[in-house]
C-alpha cells in the first residue's frame, strides 16, 4: 500500500470514500476508493467483488479506468486504484451552473451524450473487454453523480457499485438506485434491463438542459406517478427540437419502444460528435 502517497479526500462512492493519491514511483495521480469491509454485510462484500470483477473487464475511453486493488487485511481495508478525473462529477458541475445561472451549450450536451452512449454501448454490448467480449453489464445507477469529467471535459461513466453482470447468474431484479432516475418498468416492479439504463441516461440529458431532473415529486408516490406518466416539459428555445426528440425517445415509458444504444448511436448528430463519418 505504500506505493501511493495519500492526498485529500475528493468524494464518496459506493461503499467508501474516494481519495486523490500520488504514485510514488512516477508521481502520477490516481483516485483511490477506500473501503472498510469490516462494516460490510456479506451481501455488500459480494456486491463489491462483483463491482471489481466488472471494472477489471471494462477498457474504454469513456468509462473510468480501473487499475488495481489492494487488500490490507490488518486494517480490514480494500483499496481500488482508478483513473483520476480532474473535472470531478457532473452533479457538482450542474449545481455550479445553477448557482451561476449558466447553461450547458447544445454542443456540450450532445458531446457528453455521445460519449456516455458509447460507454453504455460498451457495457451493454461489450466487445473491447480486457479479455475480449464480456457478458452484458447493466450499470443500474446512472445519474450525474456517477458521471465524471477528465481534464478535457470528456465524460467518464463511473461507480459500478450497483452494476450487474448479466451472465444469467443473478438476473437483475431488485432496484437500489436513485429514485429520480428510476424507470417506469422498475416502478411497476418489472426486471431491470438495459433499457432502464437508457431511461436514466435520458434523465441525465434532460437535467443537463434544464439543470433539474425531468421527474420530481413531493412524495415518492407522486414521483412514481409522474415517472409512469412520462410527461416532460418542453425545453427552452436554447435547445433544438432535434435534441428534445432524441431525449424523448430515450424517455419512452414502454421500455420495448425505447431505442437501444446501437440505434441511438446511428443518429447523425451523435456520429458527428464521435467523428464516425469522416
Ligand atoms: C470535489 N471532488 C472532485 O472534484 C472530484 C474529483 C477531482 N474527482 C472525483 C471523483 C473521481 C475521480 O477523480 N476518479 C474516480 C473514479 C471512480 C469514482 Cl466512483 C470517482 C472518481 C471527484 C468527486
Amino acid at each position: 500500500m505504500d506505493l501511493y502517497e495519500p492526498l485529500n479526500v475528493i468524494g464518496s462512492g459506493s461503499f467508501g470514500v474516494i481519495r486523490k493519491v500520488r504514485r510514488k514511483s512516477d508521481g502520477k495521480i490516481f483516485a483511490r476508493k477506500e473501503i472498510d469491509y469490516r462494516k460490510m454485510s456479506e451481501r455488500e462484500r459480494k456486491q463489491l467483488v462483483a463491482e471489481v470483477n466488472i471494472l477489471r473487464e471494462l477498457r474504454h475511453p469513456y468509462i473510468v479506468r480501473y487499475f488495481e486493488r489492494h487488500i490490507d487485511r490488518e486494517n480490514s481495508m480494500i483499496y481500488i486504484i482508478m483513473e483520476y478525473c480532474e473535472g470531478g462529477d457532473l452533479a457538482a458541475v450542474v449545481r455550479k451552473a445553477k448557482k451561476l445561472g449558466k447553461r450547458f451549450s447544445e454542443d456540450q450536451i450532445w458531446n457528453l451524450l455521445a460519449q456516455l452512449l458509447l460507454a453504455l454501448h460498451e457495457c451493454h454490448h461489450g466487445a473491447s473487454g480486457k479479455s475480449g467480449p464480456h457478458p452484458p453489464i447493466l450499470h443500474r445507477d446512472i445519474k450525474p453523480d456517477n458521471v465524471f469529467l477528465d481534464s478535457q471535459n470528456n465524460a467518464k461513466l463511473g461507480d459500478f457499485g450497483l452494476s450487474r453482470l448479466m451472465d444469467g447468474s443473478d438476473f437483475a431484479r431488485t432496484y437500489v438506485g436513485t429514485p429520480f432516475y428510476m424507470s417506469p418498468e422498475l416502478i411497476s416492479e418489472s426486471a431491470y434491463n438495459a433499457k432502464s439504463d437508457i431511461w436514466a441516461l435520458g434523465c441525465v440529458v434532460y437535467e443537463l438542459c434544464t439543470l433539474e431532473p425531468p421527474f420530481q415529486g413531493k412524495t415518492q408516490s407522486q414521483l412514481a406517478a409522474r415517472i409512469q406518466r412520462g410527461v416532460i416539459e418542453p425545453l427552452s428555445r436554447d435547445y433544438s427540437r432535434e435534441l428534445f426528440q432524441f431525449m424523448r425517445e430515450m424517455l419512452r415509458v414502454k421500455h420495448e419502444r425505447r431505442p437501444c444504444t446501437t440505434i441511438l448511436l446511428e443518429h447523425p448528430r451523435i456520429r458527428q460528435c464521435l467523428h464516425l463519418d469522416q
